[in-house]
């Protein structure tokens, strides 16, 4: 079976700084990105995305090459920390723009949303707008959507770094029974080593833009070759 996601020798300069990414990331896995602020781990999710594009390699996703796909094309669906919602948009509306940009919904589409809105704890909200919502409520949102788009790939740029630890804890769960459901392949980037622990089942650390560290989660919280990331375990 082909990997969930390779990056070939991809090489990519922004500014001062190159990234080279290298790596085979399993299938249907939760995949934590970590690694100390500025290390790259956003640029490695919008190579992904398709935000950035690389100047020289290969990114494949299971096993078909999306490196010159436009971003709408391509099989990911995308929550970062608070870039999700439209303000003008009531939640169903918000949710059903993961279907159709142009929001001509069927009556099977409307009828995912509502499913979807009930399995992220937001049945009643359908008509609420995004300001009278709690900022976990307001985070739950764009997993609604993401059910609905059904794309294998979901990148998650911490999504939870907003919340209240028992909120973000919350959340974790949610993801996890999504994944579960779905078996989607989830990349997440985090700062937080618990929330590693509790989700993850493979592991990368970028370092000054490449990954130093690439393991399932069993042996990298075992790592003791990496200072940086003994030292992120650390918390
Ligand atoms: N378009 C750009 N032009 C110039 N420099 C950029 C650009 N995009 C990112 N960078 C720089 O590249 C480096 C890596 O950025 P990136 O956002 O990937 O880091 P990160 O690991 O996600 O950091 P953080 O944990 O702080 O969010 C940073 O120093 C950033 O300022």
């Amino acid at each position: 079976m082909a990997d969930g996601i390779e990056m070939q020798n991809v090489r990519l300069r922004l500014g001062q700084h190159s990234f080279h990414f290298d790596c085979k990331l399993p299938r249907a896995a939760v995949i934590a990105v970590t690694g100390p602020s500025g290390a790259g781990k956003s640029t490695f999710l919008n190579l992904l995305a398709g935000f950035d594009i690389p100047e020289q390699g290969r990114i494949l996703v299971a096993g078909e090459d999306i490196t010159r796909e436009h971003p709408s094309r391509r099989p990911v669906s995308l929550v970062f920390q608070d870039n999700n919602l439209f303000a003008h948009l009531d939640v169903f509306t918000n949710v059903g723009l993961g279907i159709n940009p142009s929001l001509k919904l069927s009556a099977t589409d409307r009828s995912a949303i509502s499913e979807a809105l009930t399995k992220v704890g937001l049945d009643n909200f359908e008509k609420r707008m995004p300001s009278t919502l709690s900022g976990g409520e307001r985070q739950r949102v764009p997993f609604a959507r993401a059910l609905v788009r059904k794309r294998p790939l979901l990148l998650l740029d911490e999504p939870f770094a907003a919340l209240d630890p028992a909120l973000r804890n919350d959340m974790a769960t949610l993801l996890l029974e999504l994944h579960r459901e779905t078996n989607n392949t989830v990349v997440i980037v985090s700062h937080d080593p618990d929330e590693v622990r509790k989700i993850a089942d493979h592991a990368i650390f970028i370092d000054v833009g490449s990954i130093v560290a690439d393991a399932p989660i069993e042996q990298f919280i075992e790592q003791k070759d990496h200072f940086g990331v003994v030292q992120f375990l650390r918390g």
